[in-house]
């Protein structure tokens, strides 16, 4: 078994996590930007992988492969990476070994958007979201608060509602550099 190494406070992965169209990449870019740290985009980087969109991945092998590729994809991030910022996929986090990985090594960030926000956004998702298609805003917003129990392990969670996202990454940068200057005192 892998030893377990504590890393540096300073040097973990900032990890977004949030429901489907909260702004987890768009957010993420900026705080990487604003860190000067490398972003990891994982929806992203299993499309080019895998070499096509996430829509024909779910088409073509099924969501529970899709599942499995993504979470192994998260461990190994979390596990052998540091100085990231990584932004998950929406449905990254019901999976307890992701969680784990993530509460373990990484510094867990909750986007929260409302529901009422949250639909107004709507329009803009549907098209490369497979879990979106042909489902009523009854299904969907089940399927929203269903999820609510597995994002509700985070270390920091910040609202977006009414916010841009230069706002809210300047929240998270902000809150992170926080944490970084508090220090044992010398005895
Ligand atoms: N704070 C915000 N205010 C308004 N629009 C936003 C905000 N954040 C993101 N958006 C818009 O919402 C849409 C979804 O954003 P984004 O792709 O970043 O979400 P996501 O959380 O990464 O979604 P997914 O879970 O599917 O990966 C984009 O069109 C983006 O421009
Ligand atoms: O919420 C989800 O289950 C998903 C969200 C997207 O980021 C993609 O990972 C995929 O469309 C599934
Ligand atoms: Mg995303």
């Amino acid at each position: 078994m892998k030893e377990h190494v504590e890393i540096p406070l300073r040097e973990k992965n900032i990890v977004l996590i949030g429901f489907m169209g909260v702004g987890k990449t768009t957010i993420g870019q900026l705080v990487a930007k604003k860190l000067y740290r490398d972003f990891i985009d994982v929806d992203q980087e299993i499309e080019k992988k895998q070499n096509m969109p996430i829509s024909l991945i779910f088409q073509k092998f099924g969501e529970d492969y899709f599942r499995k590729i993504e979470k192994e994809y998260i461990v190994d991030i979390c596990t052998n990476t540091r100085l990231k910022v990584v932004s998950l996929g929406g449905g990254a986090y019901l999976q307890e070994e992701v969680r784990n990985a993530c509460l373990s090594n990484c510094i867990v960030f909750l986007l929260d958007l409302s529901w009422d926000s949250w639909k107004d956004r709507m329009p803009l998702l549907v098209e490369n979201r497979p879990l979106l298609k042909e489902k009523s805003m009854e299904e969907i917003e089940k399927l929203f608060i269903k999820r609510q129990n597995a994002y509700s392990l985070h270390n920091s969670k910040v609202s977006t509602n009414n916010l841009d996202p230069e706002t809210v990454a300047d929240e998270i940068v902000n809150s992170v550099k926080l944490t970084w200057s508090i220090y044992e005192p010398n005895q």
